[in-house]
């Protein structure tokens, strides 16, 4: 497994902890990992009830946990399915960088361009203060933002590649929103894994 063949990016943001791993995941590993979740995945498609409105959310979705725990998120919750083999195995290998047992993955699968995740801070109740959120991105490339609750001007962007890991810990989501925006491009679709602490 070559780990860090490129080495990891600590992004320059006050009030934040956020490092992207740019290759986690070999080429080879990531297309195996991308071909298994999407096709043995239940992937659901909930509305989401925002300012009294009810929308299809733009993006299909699962979780999976270990301690049977919902999670709930904009008037949704979600029931945790049992973790699958290959999910546990990812689980396990990003558990050992980012030093945290996780309990639960909600999982994303991004379409195509017209797919997003909207602004919002994963700050739940349940996931505790200062949770650690493990992201893996497999598929197509896609952007992502954050930007400071207070401070207008504290921006940041990259660019979440096939394969990368991101680690958002410490007051991250205390301080910053984060969104993952549609793009016109015609492209392939993404899955995306967030692995957390559900107390
Ligand atoms: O798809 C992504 O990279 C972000 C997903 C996300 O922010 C979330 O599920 O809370
Ligand atoms: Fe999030």
């Amino acid at each position: 497994m070559e780990l860090f063949d490129i080495p990891p990016q600590t992004l320059e943001m006050p009030d934040a902890e956020v490092v992207y791993f740019p290759r986690f995941f070999a080429e080879k590993a990531a297309n195996h990992y991308f071909d298994i979740l999407f096709e043995e995945t239940p992937w659901q498609q909930d509305d989401i009830r925002v300012f009294g409105k009810v929308y299809p959310q733009p993006r299909l979705t699962a979780l999976y946990g270990n301690n049977g725990k919902p999670y709930s998120y904009s008037n949704i919750t979600m029931q945790p399915e049992r973790f699958t083999e290959t999910l546990n195995e990812i689980k396990a290998l990003v558990e050992q960088v980012a030093q945290t047992s996780f309990t639960t993955a909600l999982l994303n699968l991004y379409r195509d361009g017209t797919d997003s995740n909207g602004w919002h801070a994963d700050d739940e109740k349940e996931l505790g203060t200062d949770p650690v959120i493990a992201s893996i991105s497999l598929g197509a490339t896609r952007r992502f933002h954050f930007k400071h609750k207070h401070d207008k001007d504290l921006k940041q962007k990259l660019l979440l590649d096939h394969g990368s890991l991101l680690l958002m810990k410490g007051p991250t989501q205390h301080h910053w929103l984060h969104q993952l925006p549609k793009t016109a491009k015609k492209i392939d679709p993404r899955i995306n894994i967030t692995f957390r602490v559900i107390k």
